[in-house]
């Protein structure tokens, strides 16, 4: 029997990111965590270890940093025994956009869609020559939803759901698989760094379970996951309505209502 593929996990020192390391690692996959904090990650693979028996690297990296972010870039160009990629590392900023200064939106874009579409480039070569391999890409309910008024954090996860959809299509016909998972709120840390008390929300999701969900998705080869939502045809029927603007999207003369 062939050997699991090694599963590498951005933002991986807590939240959904270290949640989907503990299933992975009791799944019997020996795991790169990813993240700036060592600390917290040398914490995280330390248990993995002890519980599973299964082998966990650590790497150090700010994935605003272009040295550091090519190093982890690098390792999925370089190391054939990772066959997964976990893109999850991400954050958000407190405020509206005209309180958010333009260094820090600067960044968040970095972290939420250079980085994750610059992994993905790093390992989509690679998993589509050998004709296997896994890119999962955490975006969020927020990129369907600009009237939340999280609006670069929205605009950033909407890029992922996109690249993802878009890079399923390119890769599924050359067996690889890629997924995009749809949170919504989700108790993790990231609320208290976007200046919100995760408790003042209703309809929060506990991070196992929605890890789990994602699981359950992942396992089934799903393009899109989205855990919190109930009615599928939901999600289907705006993916229809979609597919039905683009056969009237090209025209060799403007729309009526715009002819004076
Ligand atoms: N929780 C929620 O309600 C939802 C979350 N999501 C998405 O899920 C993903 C994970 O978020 P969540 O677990 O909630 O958030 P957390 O804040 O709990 O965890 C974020 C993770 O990303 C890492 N990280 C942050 N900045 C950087 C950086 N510059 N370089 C490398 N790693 C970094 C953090 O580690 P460190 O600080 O050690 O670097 C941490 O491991 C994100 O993409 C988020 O947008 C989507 C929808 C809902
Ligand atoms: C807005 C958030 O910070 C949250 N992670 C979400 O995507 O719902």
């Amino acid at each position: 029997m062939s050997k699991l593929p090694k599963v590498l996990i951005t933002g991986a020192s807590t939240g959904i990111g270290a949640t989907y390391a503990h299933r992975f690692a009791h799944r019997g996959h020996d795991l790169v965590l990813v993240a700036r904090n060592k600390l917290r990650l040398d914490a995280v693979a330390a248990t993995l270890r002890n519980d599973t028996g299964v082998a966990v690297e650590v790497l150090q990296a700010d994935l605003t940093d272009l040295d550091d972010l090519a190093s982890v870039e690098a390792l999925l160009r370089d190391d054939h025994s990772i066959g997964v990629l976990i893109n999850n590392a991400g954050g958000n900023l407190p405020g509206s956009f005209v309180d958010q200064k333009t260094h820090d939106v600067a960044q968040l874009v970095a972290l939420n869609a250079t980085a994750v579409a610059r992994l993905a480039s790093a390992i989509a070569p690679r998993l589509a020559k050998a004709g296997e391999g896994s890119i999962v890409n955490i975006s969020s309910v927020v990129g369907i939803a600009p009237e939340f008024g999280m609006t670069v954090y929205g605009a950033t996860k909407a890029f992922v759901t996109f690249l993802s959809q878009g890079l399923s299509l390119e890769l599924a016909p050359k067996g690889v698989y890629v997924q995009a998972v749809l949170p919504a709120a989700t108790r993790t840390e990231i609320w208290e760094h976007s200046g919100i008390d995760v408790n003042s929300l209703t309809g929060v999701m506990e991070v196992e379970e929605l890890v789990d969900a994602a699981l359950v998705g992942f396992d089934r080869r799903e393009p899109v996951t989205i855990p919190p939502l109930p009615d599928v045809t939901q999600w289907d029927g705006y993916q229809a309505a979609r597919l039905a603007i683009l056969p009237n999207s090209r025209q060799e003369h403007a729309a009526k209502r715009y002819r004076q």
